[in-house]
């Protein structure tokens, strides 16, 4: 019997974000294991067009689900959605649905977050850091409260080398950040926004770590913890391989690179790709919230999800393999065939951008605006390479995560737990993984099927011999150009038309020869 799956079994349930790409993948498995567990209570905001009811129909209604309807049928009665938008006061929360939380929670996994890189300082702090400190402090007032768990990322401290298991301390404390966003206006924010965030990439990474001082000074008796994955992707086992459904991470160049658009990218080959699947962050954060309530450290531990160090993958790698993929399970009209390479340098980059990006796209804009129709190819590209160059600081570098916190709590599991509880990164087959990755990103991103396969790889020839004849013609043009302006040129090519019929002179005569 599971002990940690037992442990969940009865117990009220919080998890803010429980409608992103993690929350979702946590929600599944604790329902899954633990069908027993009395509440999950979900902070969902309101979208307009769709109420809470709708919203939680949707994500149960998802292939993810399909498991957990048979071992939890009644699983729609233990899904309590409370309308909450994590950037207001008081998250906007009713009384009633207040009280309850407060009285029944135990235990809190908070997910939510903004993931955008670009962010405005004054939104990502809101929510990354003052939300969290909200958080915290209804936390403090639940009774029954045994854990809370706060999901950061690995790089939240990404101006580092070596990242070691701890909460490292900012220059300027998180309380002074969240009263100035008070008052100062935005122009003034964006003005000191380069200057606080320092030699981070951005305010995702910088509000993730204020979070995480929050959570560690504003704590109190708590037992709290601290997971930091690193780039989350699709999942590797549970409920079943290559499911995600959002763009983040590596998933959105994939289908760049699989539908033809992304043609080169400014990365390291040997840069270490820190992937790590959701079901293996779901797997440690379950782990986490068990050994956090039941054994209760003194101090807040945190708990690195990563891969770099105990199986590593490097970006070169990846990108053969995420490529090799497209040649068995090509996706379905893409736009030229998939053949993206890297660069390493300015020059290089700017080039390949102008030649294989921008080009293409001016040129098939060109062609759409002869056929009546919208140009949109240049917006497009140009919103892949914003993407692209946003992306580009964490393929380029890679960093050491020390994972003494993570191996020790692998070694308290029992044999049992470790099996059904697995984030063991060693295990993962990064080839298989792979292939499965960009599978689930044509299946359940895409909504591509299968049986499309023979027809798609019918449109790939197509294009193959559309490259070849555009190519052919754009040869001899440049050709006849500098034929025409060139004697040198001329007298290259006459040489080679004499030189031609010479040789096939001889063959004719020497074959009548032999006649
Ligand atoms: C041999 C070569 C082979 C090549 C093979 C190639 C494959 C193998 C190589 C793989 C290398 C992987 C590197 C991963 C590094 C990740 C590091 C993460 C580290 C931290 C991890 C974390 O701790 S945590 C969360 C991560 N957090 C994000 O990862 C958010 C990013 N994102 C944004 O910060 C905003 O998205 C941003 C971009 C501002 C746009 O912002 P924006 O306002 O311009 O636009 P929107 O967001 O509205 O999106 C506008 C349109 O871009 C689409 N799109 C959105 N994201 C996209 C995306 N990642 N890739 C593509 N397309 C994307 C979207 O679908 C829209 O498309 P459409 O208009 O058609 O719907
Ligand atoms: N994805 C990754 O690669 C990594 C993610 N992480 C961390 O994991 C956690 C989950 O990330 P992920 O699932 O990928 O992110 P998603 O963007 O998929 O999900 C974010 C969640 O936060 C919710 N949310 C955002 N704003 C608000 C708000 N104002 N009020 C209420 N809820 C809100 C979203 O709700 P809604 O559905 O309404 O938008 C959604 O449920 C985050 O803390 C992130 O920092 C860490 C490392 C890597």
């Amino acid at each position: 019997m599971s002990m940690i799956a037992a442990f969940y079994g009865g117990k009220s349930i919080l998890i803010t974000g429980a409608t992103g790409f993690l929350g979702k993948v946590l929600m599944e498995k604790l329902f899954r294991t633990s069908p027993d567990l009395k509440v999950i209570y979900i902070l969902v905001r309101p979208k307009e067009g769709q109420t809470l009811q709708q919203r939680v129909i949707q994500i149960l209604d998802s292939k993810l689900f399909e498991k957990v309807k048979e071992v939890c049928p009644n699983v729609h009665e233990k899904i309590r959605p409370i309308s909450a938008d994590l950037n207001q006061n008081d998250f906007a929360i009713s009384k009633e649905d207040l009280q309850e939380l407060l009285s029944h929670t135990n235990i809190v996994f908070h997910c939510a977050a903004t993931v955008r890189f670009d962010d405005h300082l004054r939104h990502a702090v809101q929510l990354n850091v003052t939300a969290t400190q909200q958080l915290l402090l209804m936390a403090s007032q639940m009774p029954k409260l045994e854990a809370f768990i706060h999901i950061s990322t690995a790089f939240s401290n990404c101006n580092l080398k070596h990242i070691d298991e701890v909460v490292y301390p900012c220059p300027v404390e998180p309380k002074k950040i969240i009263d100035s966003m008070e008052w100062l206006d935005d122009a003034i924010i964006d003005e000191i926004t380069p200057k606080l965030i320092g030699d981070r990439p951005n305010t995702y990474t910088y509000t993730k770590a204020l979070g995480e001082v929050v959570v560690q000074q504003e704590g109190g008796n708590l037992n709290i913890a601290i997971v930091r994955p690193s780039i989350m992707g699709a999942t590797w086992q549970e409920p079943f391989p290559g499911w995600v459904d959002n763009l983040n991470g590596p998933s959105g160049l994939i289908i760049a690179a699989g539908k033809g658009f992304l043609r080169s990218i400014r990365a390291t080959p040997m840069a270490v790709a820190d992937l790590i699947p959701a079901d293996t962050v779901v797997n440690l954060t379950l782990a986490v919230g068990w050994y956090t309530a039941v054994h209760r450290p003194k101090s807040t531990l945190v708990y690195h999800c990563t891969s770099g160090n105990l199986n590593p993958c490097n970006w070169g790698k990846m990108g053969l393999q995420v490529l090799a993929t497209f040649e068995k399970i090509p996706f379905e009209r893409a736009f030229r065939r998939p053949n993206a390479d890297f660069t390493t340098n300015n020059i290089t980059t700017h080039y390949w951008n102008a030649v294989s990006h921008r080009a293409p796209a001016i040129i098939y804009d060109f062609y759409l605006r002869l056929t009546g129709r919208k140009p949109r190819m240049t917006k497009l590209m140009n919103r892949l390479l914003r993407t692209l160059s946003m992306l580009e600081y964490f393929i380029n570098r890679s960093w050491e995560w020390s994972t003494y916190n993570t191996e020790m709590l692998m070694s308290e599991l029992s044999p049992e737990d470790q099996r059904v509880f697995n984030f063991d990164i060693r295990q993962l087959n990064w080839l298989e993984y792979i292939e499965n990755y960009v599978l689930g990103v044509k299946k359940y991103l895409l909504k591509e099927d299968m049986a499309g396969i023979p027809e798609a790889k019918q449109h790939l020839k197509r294009l193959r011999n559309i490259h070849y004849l555009f190519n052919t013609a754009l040869f001899l043009i440049a050709w006849r150009l500098l034929i025409a302006r060139s004697q040198v040129a001329r007298n290259v090519w006459f040489f080679i038309v004499s030189f031609c019929y010479k040789f096939l002179s001889y063959f004719r005569a020497s074959s009548t020869l032999k006649v």
